[in-house]
């Protein structure tokens, strides 16, 4: 089994001092730090670009993992960019390109973990067609961060844990929380992604091992 990971996500830090927010989480403990591109397009909101990815990977240096959550269409066109930048993982959305195993070659080829990620409403198959480094599931809508999370999801995510197998890490993305990081640790999820519980509380350091303290049972 991969080794379990919390993931904050930065998309609900202070942007106005994302070094500093980023700091209070590795201090606590954190190695991966999600970070969620957004175009316009594929999802409304436009967030941002490798330009802060090269930034924070000048931040934290280069032992810390950031992973990068591409909500774009056709990615394969700048996952290039985003793996010069700094990345360290790079998912694609399989709804966001026909060319999805194109794109995940792409990653690859740039150095950095290729990950496929599905929206709740899309049927998990292409995970039988294309061989992941790390597996997503969406546990709400894509675009915004403080969503609840979809209470069907532990049912996806045990689907796919047995579609991906054993060892690559599967993440959870949407509405984790002390309240719902144990359902999808029982469910086959072992990187869960964290927005708002972490970067929307007044301590992220201290909500962060709250949330690896409740995946932990
Ligand atoms: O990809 C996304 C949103 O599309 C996420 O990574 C959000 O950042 C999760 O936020 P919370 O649901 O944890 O607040």
């Amino acid at each position: 089994m991969p080794a379990r990971h919390v993931a904050p996500s930065i998309l609900s830090a202070d942007f106005a001092r994302l070094g500093a927010h980023v700091d209070e989480v590795i201090a606590a403990g954190a190695h991966i730090i999600h970070v969620d591109v957004m175009d316009g397009h594929f999802v409304p909101p436009i967030t941002i670009g490798p330009i802060i990815v090269s930034a924070l990977r000048e931040h934290v240096g280069p032992d810390i993992d950031l992973d990068v959550h591409l909500m774009i269409e056709r990615p394969e066109k700048h996952v290039a960019d985003f793996a010069s930048a700094g990345a360290t993982g790079i998912t694609i959305h399989a709804e966001a390109t026909p060319h999805v195993l194109y794109a995940l070659d792409a990653v690859r080829e740039g150095g950095c973990r290729a990950g496929l990620a599905v929206c709740p409403a899309t049927p998990l198959t292409v995970f039988e067609e294309v061989a992941v480094d790390q597996a997503l599931c969406m546990t709400v809508n894509p675009g915004w961060g403080g969503q609840p999370f979809i209470p069907t999801s532990p049912d996806k995510i045990r689907r796919l844990r047995a579609l991906v197998g054993p060892d690559v890490p599967l993440m959870v993305d949407g509405g984790v929380s002390v309240k719902t990081a144990a359902a999808c640790v029982e469910a086959g999820a072992d990187w869960l992604v964290a927005g708002s519980a972490v970067f929307g509380t007044d301590d992220p350091g201290e909500a962060f091992r709250a949330i690896v303290a409740a995946a932990a049972g």
